[in-house]
């Protein structure tokens, strides 16, 4: 079995393949490297053979992931790297190594399923917009606060905002002018992304006509998907891209 991780800055999400199958055996979403041992301890006979990896944080912080990884499964784990290139993707940064590999790796699975130009928008805590045209030059991209840390953001320095989770679930049943705190905040939220969305649209219009397919990604991307009926949601959209980046040998 192959496990796959995707290190955010909040959340690790992983996910259990066979080897040589198409579903997923087992998968999940945790705050913690011991989080994760847990997780995985609990599925039923894992017999995990290789890892590969994609993280946006620290190298420490990746490296000790890796260690207690390789102590608790005796596994190889291969992380994801940085290019200049790859399957026929041209990385558009000044500097190819400071473009995050999750949105790298987005960008390699975006242009592989979309076969020609697209738009890939990832939200977590940040929000990100990259651009691929159809020739696989990637034209740089975007990013914003996501949904959590505009929340968060507005919750810290400001005495009056203040309000739990069950009320911020219900304020996005609706996105009419709030009439509570709760509302205000979450609905203000919410369009200040979909104002994103709308805007990196334009954008890719601009450069492509209709012809690119718009992929959302990301664990907040049900928030805007309603704003874009055209976009393929694609919640795995990275590990597609690191089954590219890290293909096992
Ligand atoms: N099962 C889940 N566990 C945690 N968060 C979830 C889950 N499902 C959806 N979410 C949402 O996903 C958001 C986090 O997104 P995601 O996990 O893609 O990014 P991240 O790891 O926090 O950050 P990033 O990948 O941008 O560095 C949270 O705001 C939360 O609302
Ligand atoms: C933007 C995030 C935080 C999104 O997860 C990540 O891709 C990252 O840390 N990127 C490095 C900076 C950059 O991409 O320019
Ligand atoms: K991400």
């Amino acid at each position: 079995m192959i496990l796959e991780l995707d290190c955010g800055n909040s959340f690790i999400k992983w996910r259990v393949l066979e080897a040589g199958r198409a579903n997923v055996y087992a998968e999940g979403v945790v705050g913690s490297n011991i989080a994760l041992i847990e997780s995985l301890w609990a599925v039923p006979n894992l017999l995990l053979t290789r890892c590969r990896l994609v993280s946006v944080r620290a190298l420490e912080e990746t490296d000790k992931l890796v260690e207690t990884l390789v102590e608790a499964f005796g596994v190889t784990v291969s992380c994801a790297t940085s290019a200049v290139e790859m399957a026929g993707v041209h990385n558009g940064y000044e500097d190819f190594q400071r473009l995050g590999l999750d949105r790298w790796l987005a960008i390699l699975g975006g242009y592989k399923l979309a076969s020609g130009a697209c738009l890939v928008l990832d939200f977590g805590t940040a929000a990100t917009a990259d651009f691929v045209a159809a020739d696989g030059q990637h034209l740089g991209g975007f990013i914003c606060p996501g949904m959590p840390l505009m929340r968060n953001q507005l919750r810290t320095h400001t005495h009056k905002i203040r309000y739990d989770d069950a009320a911020a679930e219900r304020a996005l049943e609706r996105l009419s002018p709030g009439r509570t705190t709760a509302e205000a905040v979450e609905r203000g939220c919410m369009l200040m992304l979909r104002g994103f969305v709308l805007t990196q649209i334009e954008l890719a219009r601009a450069y492509w006509g209709d012809d690119f397919t718009v992929f959302l990604t990301g664990g907040d991307a049900d928030l805007v998907c309603d704003a874009v009926p055209q976009a393929r949601v694609v919640p795995d959209l990275v590990f597609v891209g690191l089954a590219m980046a890290c293909p096992l040998s």
